[in-house]
């Protein structure tokens, strides 16, 4: 299940909640530290020294319970009740030079700007070249507003606990959170709060994409269209159709200008490819449309967004639109239970609300309620850090997975074709909003995985890759899976 993602005073509302029904706080603290610390002997190499502080309150249990589950590790811990008395203890162990640093200083319970000695030690932290892994919040950042109260620890990763806090989310929070992941199971009760937005946990995908039954045929499961390429973007068509294939729909058939018919046909070989004629029958037998990428030529036959802009009004099937085919969506209504799934990045989503990138960024959440609204109630991934996904009411869903090195021309036209892959298989579709998350899911595990192994990795690389990440459980002590060795 998603978590919900809180303020403040939701996050003080459910530990009540599980305190009156007979969960304890230490119970709670004790697992936070085994889950951290399960985290930490997973990604921190066995030679590395790790230096633990220890603040005042619950975030300075929390980071102290880890250090029972840490032997055999070169670990040091620092109790930081006040600043200035701590810092004769600090500054020693950080001349050991710590390759990292648990960060419980503070966390929600920070609820006033810090005074100057404060200031002071955190800077001094921050000059320290440890990567700091903070317990909850980066100490110093206030969890609601997602703003420093005076002065914040920059970590590469900051481990929230139960369920990521508002203001971990907001843009001004990120150079302090560094990499946000979430530790969900840390024994309160089920959680009572409801909220706009939710975060999606790789273990939502356990059990999906469920098993194939074991008398299927390609039939089962689908066959998809897609519209896409023109001169000087045939690529962008190829890796579409690649990595549709690795959502392994039934059949795909590629149908592309004719101008890169050739061109696009001779890098393909399970995919079927046909050049674009206006008589090819659409949506005919295909269970579902990808239109885009690379759909951007000048000399795009005009008939290929006026299909668009019908089948998108009529067509009973999946559709899903990304790219420079966003331009051709028909804005109103769409037909009643009809999947239509639209892919922009913050660039297309401000060209299609007529506004800037920075405005989308700024509240990227209502750019999706917007975006949706103009069009029809259709689904909409906004790409980015921390893509989101969802339409005008209901909730959005953040994603978890993925890092800067999808930065990369192609990556977009790699997620068109997975999602529009999985799109086309009538076993799947039933439960479009666990289809798109997990497509969107799977495409950032594969980047995370190539990026853990070696981060000079294409997009190509990643085609390889999808598919192949296998769901885990967060903080369990299981090693995180690893795709197996692309051929
Ligand atoms: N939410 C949960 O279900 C659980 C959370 N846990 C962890 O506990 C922290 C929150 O712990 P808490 O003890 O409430 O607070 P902190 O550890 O964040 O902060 C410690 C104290 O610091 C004081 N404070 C506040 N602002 C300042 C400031 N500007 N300068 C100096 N000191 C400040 C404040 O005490 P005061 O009496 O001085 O106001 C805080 O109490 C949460 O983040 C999790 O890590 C547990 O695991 C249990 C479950
Ligand atoms: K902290």
């Amino acid at each position: 299940m998603p978590v919900p993602v809180v303020s403040v005073a939701q996050m003080r509302q459910w530990e009540q909640a599980s305190w009156s029904a007979g969960r304890t706080e230490a119970a709670v603290i004790a697992r936070v530290g085994a889950c951290l610390a399960a985290w930490l002997r997973r990604h921190v190499p066995h030679n590395d020294r790790i230096l633990i502080l220890a603040g005042k309150g619950h975030n300075g249990d929390d980071a102290r319970a880890a250090l029972p589950h840490l032997q055999g590790r070169a670990v040091d811990l620092v109790e930081v009740r006040d600043p200035e008395t701590a810092l004769p203890d600090l500054e020693r162990a950080l001349a050991r030079g710590p390759d990292w640093i648990l960060d419980g200083l503070f966390g929600i319970g920070l609820n006033r700007p810090l005074a100057e000695p404060w200031c002071r030690l955190i800077e001094r932290i921050n000059q320290a070249r440890s990567r700091i892994v903070s317990v909850d919040v980066p100490s110093g950042l206030d969890a609601d507003t997602g703003r420093p109260w005076g002065a914040t620890l920059r970590a590469t990763c900051t481990l929230t606990l139960a369920a990521p806090k508002q203001g971990l989310l907001h843009p001004a929070a990120h150079t302090f959170t560094g990499r946000l992941e979430v530790i969900p199971d840390i024994g309160l009760v089920p959680c009572p709060i409801q909220s706009e937005l939710c975060w999606t946990l790789p273990e939502d995908f356990l059990d999906w994409p469920p098993p194939r039954p074991v008398a299927a045929h390609k039939g089962t499961f689908g066959h998809l269209a897609i519209v896409a390429g023109s001169t000087g973007y045939h690529g962008a068509a190829v890796l579409a159709a690649r990595a549709a294939q690795r959502a392994r729909p039934g059949l795909i058939t590629l149908i592309t200008p004719a101008s890169v018919y050739a061109v696009v046909a001779s890098q393909l070989q399970a995919v079927m490819v046909h050049p674009w004629s206006a008589a090819h029958p659409l949506p005919g037998r295909y269970t579902a449309l990808l239109f885009g990428p690379g759909l951007a030529a000048a000399d795009l036959p005009a008939e290929i967004p006026a299909t668009l802009a019908r089948l998108w009004q009529e067509a009973n099937v999946p559709i899903v639109v990304d790219a420079s085919a966003l331009d051709h969506v028909p804005r109103g209504p769409i037909p009643r239970d009809a999947l239509r799934v639209l892919t922009p990045h913050p660039g297309e989503a401000a060209r299609l609300l007529g506004t800037t990138t920075n405005e989308v960024q700024s509240n990227r959440v209502a750019a999706v309620r917007a975006l949706s609204g103009q069009f029809g109630g259709a689904w909409i991934v906004l790409k980015g850090y921390q893509t989101l996904i969802g339409r005008q009411h209901g909730p959005i869903f953040v994603n978890p997975s993925g890092n800067p090195d999808l930065a990369q021309g192609g990556s977009g036209d790699v997620l068109a074709g997975y999602l529009a892959g999985l799109c086309a298989q009538p076993p799947l579709q039933g439960d479009p909003e666990r289809l798109i998350r997990y497509a969107v899911w799977q495409h950032g595990a594969a980047a995370d995985a190539l990026s853990r192994r070696h981060p000079a990795w294409v997009v190509e690389d990643l085609v390889r890759t999808l598919g192949r990440v296998a769901p885990h459980r967060v903080a369990s002590t299981a090693r995180p899976a690893t795709p197996t060795t692309p051929p």
